[in-house]
C-alpha cells in the first residue's frame, strides 16, 4: 500500500476526488448537527422536491445562499421569500476541506463558496445518480456528512453507471470532487440506518451538506 498524502486515511477515489473519513471530530458534528436543525426550521423548511418528470425527491433538502430546486439556482423561495443566507462558517469549512483533499484551498481568484444543501435521509431515502451541473464555476464540491453512514456512489463523467466505486461515508467523513472529477455522476443508493455514532444529538437518519460555488453573480 503507498503511503497517504496528507495524514492518514486520505484516499483518493479517481482522480480530482478525495475521500477523508474522520475529517470532523465529535465536536465539530455536534455542533453541525445543532445548526442543521436550525437551518431546517427556516423559512423553506426540509422540502421533498418534486422532479420535472413527476416523480418526488426521498430526501428532504433545505437550500442556503441560493435556493435549488431540480435543476436551476434561484434568487427567492417558491413563495417569493428571501433564502437564508450562506453560512460564513459553511464557506470556512469548504476552504479548509479543499486544502485538506487537495494541499492548497481554492485561489483568491475563484468564485467564493456561496450556496449549500443541507440534505436529509431517513431509513428509506437515496439519491439517484446525477451530476452537480447547476453552478457556473469549476470549484470543487465539498460533501459532509453526519449520522447514519451511507453508501455513495462515484462514478465517471460520461454515464450513470459502470464504472464507478462505492464508498461508505460515515459520520464526519469529508469528501470533495473537483478537477476533473467535478463532472462525475454520482449518488446514494442506500444508507444504513442505525450506525450513527452517539452522543451526536441526530437519532436517526441522515444528515449531508454540500457546499458548492454557484458561480452566479449576487444582488
Ligand atoms: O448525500 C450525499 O452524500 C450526496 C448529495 C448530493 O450528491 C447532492 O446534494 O447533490
Ligand atoms: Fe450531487
Amino acid at each position: 500500500m503507498s503511503e497517504p498524502l496528507f495524514g492518514a486515511g486520505r484516499v483518493e477515489v479517481a482522480p480530482g476526488a478525495v475521500h477523508l473519513p474522520g475529517w470532523l471530530g465529535a465536536g465539530s458534528q455536534r455542533d453541525l448537527v445543532r445548526r442543521c436543525r436550525e437551518w431546517a426550521r427556516g423559512p423553506g423548511g426540509m422540502a421533498r422536491h418534486r422532479m420535472p418528470r413527476g416523480g418526488v425527491m426521498s430526501v428532504r433538502m433545505t437550500a442556503l445562499g441560493w435556493f435549488w430546486e431540480p435543476y436551476r439556482y434561484a434568487r427567492t423561495l417558491p413563495g417569493g421569500e428571501p433564502v437564508p443566507p450562506f453560512p460564513p462558517i459553511l464557506g470556512d469549512l469548504a476552504r479548509e476541506g479543499v486544502a485538506a483533499a487537495f494541499g492548497a484551498p481554492p485561489g483568491p481568484g475563484d468564485p467564493p463558496y456561496d450556496v449549500a444543501l443541507v440534505n436529509f435521509y431517513d431509513a428509506e431515502a437515496r439519491m439517484g445518480m446525477h451530476q452537480d451541473r447547476d453552478e457556473r464555476a469549476d470549484v470543487p464540491v465539498v460533501s459532509l456528512s453526519l449520522g447514519d453512514t451511507c453508501v455513495f456512489r462515484f462514478g465517471n463523467t460520461r454515464t450513470r453507471t459502470r464504472p464507478y466505486t462505492d464508498v461508505e461515508l460515515a459520520s464526519g467523513d469529508l469528501f470533495v470532487f473537483g478537477g476533473p472529477a467535478r463532472m462525475a455522476y454520482h449518488g446514494v443508493p442506500r444508507t444504513r440506518p442505525g450506525t450513527a455514532p452517539a452522543g451526536l444529538g441526530l437519532e436517526a437518519g441522515r444528515l449531508n451538506i454540500t457546499i458548492r460555488a454557484s458561480g452566479l453573480e449576487p444582488e
